[in-house]
């Protein structure tokens, strides 16, 4: 029997869970959330039957991280690895990979997302809704781009950063680790660690 436990019970979870259903069928999905109140329900009619603890039950089996929050999915896939467990990726099959391009373990594909030729993506990636990632991009583990964000050819992006819905990054360009660059905002320029970083072009919020 194909099966997974998807970790994670919010927004994002409903999301991935239909690509996953898309991607393998016939998969049967278990859902686990940290929040005790979401227990004994179902999700998209996947029951929601505990919170880690569930896990340690089943030694080994595969998990797809579902959490939205950068910071929790990048912990949550270091619990998972330390813990023995084999981290999934999910790609929607609306979705488009190239095939020089490279996934980490617990990245997530959304519907209409596109990763063109030598992207490196690490583990947790999340390229939501119509997104796109052009050649040669490097994104560090844990970042998010958000629905309908454009990153031009070899742009680089540290840790856990979220990149907004619409925003968009110009070739060559670095953000750092723990940014956010805000909806609809235009990298022109570098953007150091730690920054939020808003407007066309877009210039950072101190
Ligand atoms: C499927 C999904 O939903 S995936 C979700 C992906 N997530 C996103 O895309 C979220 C992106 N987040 C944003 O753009 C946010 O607005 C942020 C992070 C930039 C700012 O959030 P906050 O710190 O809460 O700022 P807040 O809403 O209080 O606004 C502060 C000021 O910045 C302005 N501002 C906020 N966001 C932006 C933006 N994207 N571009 C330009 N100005 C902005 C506000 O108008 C406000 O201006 P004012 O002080 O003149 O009134």
């Amino acid at each position: 029997m194909n099966r997974i436990f998807l970790l994670g019970a919010g927004g994002h979870a409903r999301v991935v869970l239909e690509s996953l259903r898309l991607a393998e069928p016939g998969v049967t999905v278990e859902v686990l959330d940290d929040d005790p109140a979401k227990w004994g329900g179902t999700m998209l009619g996947a029951p929601v039957s505990g919170g880690r603890d569930t896990l340690l039950a089943a030694p080994g089996a595969r998990v797809m991280p579902a959490i939205g929050d950068n910071h929790q999915r990048l912990a949550a896939i270091e619990w998972l690895e330390n813990s023995g467990f084999v981290v999934a990726t999910t790609i929607d099959p609306r979705a488009i990979l190239s095939v020089s391009a490279t996934l980490g373990p617990g990245a997530f594909l959304a519907p209409g997302a596109i990763v063109n030729a030598g992207a490196a993506l690490g583990r947790g990636v999340i390229v939501n809704t119509g997104a796109s990632i052009d050649h040669d991009c490097v994104l560090a583990d844990g970042v998010h781009i958000g629905p309908g964000a454009r990153l031009c050819g070899g742009v680089r992006i540290g840790l856990r950063t979220l990149i907004g819905v619409g925003a968009v990054a110009v070739p060559l360009r670095t953000i750092g680790d723990d940014c956010v660059i805000g909806a609809g905002a235009a990298v022109t320029s570098d953007i150091h660690s730690g920054a939020r970083a808003t407007g066309v072009p877009a210039r950072i919020k101190e």
